[in-house]
């Protein structure tokens, strides 16, 4: 959990976010813990108690403003549409647009939403208690105004009356008079009582460390246990620290992700972005972070020159081209999976300052047009060098068979579970199951196989997935490896080098590499490096 910060004034009826600073841009997403009032024995913020008649959460939820703020308003309705079935990242700032919420109100109503859907596994349960009825007893709608409420009440400098007016009012809106008055019984009890008085009620007291932080860090009880076989399987965790490291790793998942740009290399320099506001990347030779505002902002982004990319997709695509590869003519290179297009983006660059070109492979249709955006500014740049750079729908299974040996380097970024991610994708958490690695699996598996039939002998795979998984990342390279006699694992940690050129440090003994979000900052990326013989 991020530490609370105090900087709240309980006179703003709205909540204190207008002097609150601006760093997630729209864009992000975090998890502000504290209060607007006291501080408990611990120095943690306590909201503010409400106190009789003198405040105005003590009002008939009648008596209370009747509109509801359009941030409330605006989060409310990307969490119903996640509920729906949609994904925040994209819901957000569709909604912000379409809403012209810009600004520190933005970056406001981010953290409302990114803040109620990840740590809900924490709210729900509190939510219950204040109920005195299990959630699946309240109605989903009436759910996610609570959750809101119990965000800013328990996980942002919210100070209590707003919080509830506000989550009233919202709720008269959004669920009607009667569900208004339920929540204001709701949010007075949550109110009582402070974050960590909340921890010592809801969170198991006996069980295992995985059950507790399940509950404490809002994961699923099964993606922590995934994760802490992750850890020991990659090496950044023995016996003895593995309890330490789980902790540091689950509580960076509810940290807002910085706002990471890449400059494509040949089209925007990290100097150019650093003359817009940004700051150079020391993970990244072309990577560079925004300490705030809209990345929409900086004109190299705008123009597609450079775009916003974690830091570690960033060292995933330099590795690949930085494999030495012997090849007869120009270099032919292939991103098998390639839509939205973030690293094919950052392949095309690359790809045309070696000389070489590139075949963009996505088989869902809507995602290659992302891509073919995505990649304008490199086939603008293509056409003047004479270069090729394609980009095409279809299944990637099918091309070792359909072009076997025809390219020097390959990606598989292997459509995965994301548990690597869950900065940045608030929901995933929670629509993943175990029983996607079973499907899932069997897909990293035909991709990886059709990779290695579509490189030609001497060329080097990248296997790579925003999952540090087990069942995604070692064991498929292993199964895939293990059946056949023309390829072999490279060492991958010397092919990650940092802004200074030197490897990145990173845990275990190779030669496959992880990345964690709580040692990197960067989302949890696996890379494999395998050399066709
Ligand atoms: C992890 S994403 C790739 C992300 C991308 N490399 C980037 O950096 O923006 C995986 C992609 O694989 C695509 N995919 C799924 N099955 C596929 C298949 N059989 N052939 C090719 N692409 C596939 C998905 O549609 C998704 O766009």
């Amino acid at each position: 959990m991020s530490p609370a910060r105090d900087d709240g004034r309980s006179d703003d009826s709205r909540g204190d976010h207008r002097r609150g600073d601006d760093r997630q841009g729209g864009a992000g997403g975090g998890n502000q813990r504290g209060g607007g009032g006291r501080r408990n024995a611990q120095g943690r913020q306590r909201p503010e108690r409400v106190h009789g008649g003198q405040q105005r959460s003590a009002q008939r939820p009648s008596e209370r403003g009747r509109t509801s703020d359009p941030q409330r308003l605006a989060a409310y309705t990307v969490l119903r549409a996640v509920a729906a079935g949609a994904y925040a990242n994209l819901e957000l700032p569709r909604e912000l647009r379409d809403k012209q919420i810009r600004g520190r109100d933005a970056a406001f109503t981010t953290e409302l939403v990114y803040g109620a859907i990840r740590m809900h596994g924490l709210y729900d349960p509190v939510i219950a208690v204040a109920a005195g009825r299990p959630v699946s007893k309240i109605d989903a709608n009436v759910l996610d105004t609570l959750r809101l409420g119990a965000h800013q009440l328990l996980g942002m400098r919210v100070p209590t009356h707003a919080a509830v007016d506000e989550t009233v009012a919202l709720a008269r809106k959004v669920n009607g008079a009667g569900a208004a008055g339920f929540v204001n019984a709701v949010m007075r009890r949550i109110s009582e009582r402070d974050l960590d008085e909340w921890l010592s009620e809801v969170v198991p007291v006996d069980g295992d460390l995985v059950a507790r932080l399940s509950v404490e860090q809002s994961h699923p009880d099964w993606v922590v246990r995934a994760l802490r076989a992750a850890l020991l399987g990659h090496g950044a965790a023995t016996p003895e620290t593995v309890d330490a490291q789980l902790t540091a790793l689950v509580t960076a998942d509810n940290a807002a992700a910085k706002v990471s740009l890449v400059a494509r290399p040949g089209l925007a320099s990290v100097e150019e972005l650093v003359e817009s506001g940004a700051e150079a990347s020391p993970l990244s030779p072309v990577g560079a972070v925004l300490p705030g505002g809209d990345p929409g902002a900086v004109t190299a982004v705008r123009e597609g020159r450079a775009a916003v990319q974690d830091e570690g997709s960033q060292l995933l695509a330099l590795a690949l081209a930085a494999v030495p590869v012997v090849a007869d003519g120009p270099e032919q290179w292939l991103d098998l999976c390639a839509g939205p297009g973030g690293k094919a983006g950052l392949l095309a660059a690359l790809a045309l300052q070696a000389g070489a070109d590139l075949t963009a492979n996505e088989v869902s249709e809507h995602r290659t047009e992302l891509v073919r955006q995505t990649l304008r500014p490199a086939l603008l740049q293509a056409g003047h060098l004479g270069r090729s750079i394609e980009v095409r729908t279809g299944d990637g299974r099918t091309v070792g068979e359909d072009e076997p040996g025809r390219y020097q380097r390959v990606l598989v970024d292997a459509p995965c579970t994301g548990l690597g991610a869950l900065r940045r994708r608030p929901e995933a958490r929670w629509r993943r199951t175990p029983a996607d690695l079973a499907d899932l699996g069997a897909l990293q598996r035909e991709l990886l196989a059709s990779a290695i039939e579509a490189t030609a002998p001497g060329g080097v795979i990248a296997y790579a997935t925003c999952s540090p998984h087990l069942a995604e990342t070692q064991f498929v390279v292993r199964d895939v490896t293990k059946k056949r006699g023309d390829v072999e694992l490279l060492d991958a940690r010397p092919f990650l080098l940092d802004a200074s050129g030197e490897p990145l440090p990173v845990p275990g003994t190779g030669p496959t590499v992880q990345l964690w979000p709580h040692l990197h900052g960067t989302d949890g990326m696996f890379l494999a490096l395998l050399r066709k013989s």
